[in-house]
């Protein structure tokens, strides 16, 4: 069965091509056929791609894409012609999968796509304007060029779709939570993912696991997961919540709103952009929203990237606090994303403040920025370990399953 999964994000959509051969699923991630990442982040107008193949083939440069949907037409027309060419024609592909941001508390699975499906993605684009109506093109996009191939809608929010109340209402008038103003929690996906990758590299059931999954990329949250399920997260009711993030502020007093709409006359959509574009990493440093760059200019001495980073790491650790106090007991921290595999430096800052508790890091390990490891010490109270998220093997395996059930 050939699976494309797409997974569209607010300033990049990446895209995969699997190929599963026998009647079961693989126990670990195969390598895929092709991949292609396209990155609006660089230039205005201008997309950067880069599609590898698995025969090692490396495409890259700029395209004129300034839509969601060219930029997936050029992908698709890449997978079957030219340099990149992995299929021989489209209708070669079984079933596109897509990740889909916002589910609401309807979607507590994945599901083939209908146009109730769609009504329901464009209608929680209320709640993810950044996210759901990206999803939603990918999905069209699909429908125009491969004709009517299953699609499966694969929902960052069915992960944390059994949240206990007391953790997912808002301490507001009951009545918000009677509309759907609740916390939905979301990068599901990857926290149940890593997960489940991190019971099976302990060899244990994830049912007798107390897990805490810090999904630290350009979008950060955190999760407690118990039994399997998410039961605390620290994403809400929009993608905003929690931590701070590349661009986004992550939690703010609500009285700083209501006093920018009042004194200073912002509009919503003023509001929107501060808090999603000009906040995070790069409100603070001025600099940039890439963590390496703000890392950087902290060791050049650069007070506002120094700022920045304490932000972050302020807020990271007193998050995790809040994940452990969720669990009355916690047998493995993981990082994961693109700060969570990669930055030695944040996962140190983190686990240093826990050392009192008996949680200690092997720094040579660390340091490696190994895949898929254990990079506690051998005594520590609790394993430590990085996991490569892998979100299209995740949406894959969602595919597979609804189609095969
Ligand atoms: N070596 C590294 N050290 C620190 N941060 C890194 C490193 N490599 C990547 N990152 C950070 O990872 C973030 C992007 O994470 P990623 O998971 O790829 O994002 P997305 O949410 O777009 O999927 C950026 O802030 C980038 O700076
Ligand atoms: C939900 C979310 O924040 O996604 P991302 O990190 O991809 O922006
Ligand atoms: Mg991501």
């Amino acid at each position: 069965m050939k699976i494309l999964v797409l997974n569209g994000g607010s300033s990049s959509q990446k895209s995969c091509l699997y190929e599963i051969a026998g009647v079961t699923l693989p126990s670990c991630p195969p390598n895929p056929l092709w991949e292609s990442v396209v990155d609006w982040t660089h230039h205005s107008g201008v997309a950067e791609i880069k599609i590898t193949t698995a025969q090692g083939t490396v495409l890259k440069g700029e395209i004129p894409a300034k839509t969601q949907s060219e930029a997936t037409a050029y992908t698709l027309n890449s997978l079957w012609q030219g340099k990149t060419k992995a299929i021989d024609q489209l209708s070669d592909i079984d079933v596109v999968g897509h990740r889909v941001v916002h589910g609401g508390s309807q979607y507590r699975e994945s599901v083939i796509v209908t146009d109730e499906v769609k009504g329901a993605i464009a209608d929680f684009a209320r709640f993810a304007p950044l996210h759901n109506p990206i999803n939603l093109a990918g999905i069209e996009a699909i429908e125009q060029a491969l004709g009517n191939v299953p699609q499966v809608a694969v929902f960052d929010t069915a992960f944390h779709s059994q949240l206990p109340l007391a953790a997912a209402v808002y301490p507001g008038p009951y009545g918000w939570y009677e509309q759907g103003i609740q916390r939905y929690g979301f990068h599901g996906i990857s926290h149940q993912y890593c997960a489940q990758r991190t019971a099976q590299l302990m060899g244990k059931s994830l049912e007798d696991l107390r897990l805490i999954v810090c999904h630290l990329g350009n979008g950060c949250s955190l999760s407690a997961i118990r039994n399997g399920r998410s039961i605390d997260t620290t994403m809400g009711f929009t993608p905003l919540e929690g931590l701070m993030m590349g661009t986004r502020s992550g939690s703010v007093d609500p009285g700083i709103l209501i006093y920018l709409l009042r004194q200073e006359g912002y509009t919503p959509d003023q509001l929107e952009q501060i808090l999603n574009q000009k906040s995070g990493l790069k409100g603070i440093s001025g600099l940039s929203a890439d963590m390496r760059q703000i890392i950087e200019a902290e060791a050049a001495g650069n007070p506002r990237a120094q700022l920045a980073l304490n932000l972050f790491i302020h807020r990271l650790r007193s998050s995790i606090g809040a994940m452990l106090m969720s669990l009355d007991r916690l047998d493995a921290l993981i990082f994961t994303a693109g700060i969570g595999e990669n930055s030695a430096l944040i996962r140190a800052a983190a686990c240093e403040a826990l050392e009192f508790l008996g949680i200690r890091l092997d720094r040579q390990k660390n340091e490696n920025n190994p895949v898929d490891l254990d990079i506690a010490e051998a005594e520590s109270a609790v394993r430590i370990f990085t996991i490569h998220t892998q979100e299209d093997w995740a949406i894959a395996q969602d595919c597979w399953r609804n189609l095969n059930s």
